[in-house]
């Protein structure tokens, strides 16, 4: 039978508790394909693929397929959030809602495992969203081809939005990003003969410092971009110069133009960098599947006229944001439509305090069985 709201609230508190790295998301999967198996039967068919689970309902007299995707992983963040379903594992937290988004495709999958649509329709419990384009993997793997979609959605929290209002936009909803990882390596040495060593401390320094200078002046202003280093690694004590520095961070952009734009500025720094300190660096610009997310005409026109109609639903029209999200990559090869939950924090994604509101699951729930429901019957 559908999920009721207590289980929903026990399903959320307890995949809360088990979040897991991209890739490793074992827990994960093995605690989701229980909830999954205590749904009716009659008309799914399950399958595996490394830590991904795909879950097909059978239509009752298909000639489409509607896809739903949620992420499945979580973030290298020490909760503090106190509360006494924390997170069990030293480390990992969902910091970005992930936990919700899984319930309420759990949700949604159990109103379609006991109300047999019209159309199939693919749940894809999606791994290694945060860390490595898991979407752009499974679709590359071919695990999709024998149920692709026709259409796929999917949703993620918002903490500056009320609880369970339904934000989307036409066009780019987030941003396309890439990852930064840049290696310097110089020569260590002894603190008090820095002429004798090439401290990397000041070359890492300099690049940070030289990085900034991009959106401030090789951004068009009436455009948008960021650049963020967000981990700076270097030496091991205060009295020995380093030989190594490591820096992390990662570039939005609301267009893959600006994108790749600031990327060959991030490399043309670091190569100055390694000139001007004598150094080598190992500049590695991963972009993988974190394309902007272009929502679909026809199906964001679709979405939002049920969402704008439904009284049960606030509908908020939202701004492009630049955060990332690998759906970009399956969004750009299957029409779809990302849109936002909210969730009424005061804290933002990814940080250790962040309790979104379990309010969000059952309005989430509700807006998207009242939207398949209607395509269902349309497409
Ligand atoms: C919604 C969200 O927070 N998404 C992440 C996606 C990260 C993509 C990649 N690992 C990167 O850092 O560029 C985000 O940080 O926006």
């Amino acid at each position: 039978m559908t999920l009721t709201t207590d289980e929903l609230t026990q399903i959320y508190q307890d995949l809360h508790q088990i979040p897991e790295i991209g890739l490793k998301e074992f827990e994960t999967q093995t605690y989701l394909l229980k909830v999954i198996a205590s749904l009716p039967q009659t008309w799914l068919t399950i399958k595996k693929v490394e830590t991904a689970t795909l879950v097909f309902v059978s239509g009752q007299a298909p000639h489409a397929t509607l896809g739903w995707r949620t992420d499945i992983d979580a973030l290298p963040v020490q909760e503090q959030t106190g509360l006494p379903f924390a997170s069990k594992h030293e480390g990992m937290m969902h910091a970005c809602g992930h936990d919700i988004h899984m319930t309420v495709a759990l949700g949604l999958l159990s109103y379609f495992a006991t109300n047999q649509p019209q159309n199939n329709m693919l749940f894809l419990f999606q791994p290694a969203e945060e860390n490595a384009s898991g979407g752009k993997r499974l679709y590359e793997m071919g695990a999709l081809d024998d149920w692709m979609p026709d259409e796929i959605y999917g949703l993620h929290i918002n903490p500056q939005l009320p609880t369970g209002a339904i934000g989307c936009r036409q066009g780019t909803l987030f941003a396309g990003t890439c990852e930064i990882h840049a290696h310097f390596s110089g020569k260590s040495g002894h603190a008090a003969y820095p002429h004798l060593a090439n401290d990397m401390v000041v070359a890492g320094a300099q690049f940070v410092n030289q990085i900034q200078t991009i959106v401030s002046r090789n951004v068009d202003p009436i455009q948008s971009g960021v650049v963020t280093l967000g981990q700076f690694h270097a030496g091991t004590i205060g009295n020995v110069i380093s030989g190594s520095a490591q820096v992390d961070g990662t570039i939005r952009a609301l267009t893959q133009v600006m994108n790749q734009h600031i990327q060959q500025r991030v490399r043309t720094i670091a190569e100055g960098i390694a000139l001007s300190y004598d150094c080598q660096v190992d500049l590695d610009l991963h972009q993988g599947g974190y394309y902007p997310v272009e929502n679909d005409p026809t199906t964001t026109a679709a979405f939002i006229e049920t969402m704008q109609t439904d009284p049960a639903i606030e509908y908020v029209e939202t701004e492009p944001a630049m955060t990332g999200e690998d759906f970009g990559f399956l969004i750009a090869k299957i029409h779809g439509t990302m849109f936002w939950l909210g969730v009424d924090q005061p804290y933002q994604l990814h940080s250790e305090h962040l309790v979104p509101h379990v309010g969000a699951i059952e309005k989430g729930i509700y807006a998207m069985t009242t939207y398949f429901k209607k395509r269902d019957a349309e497409i």
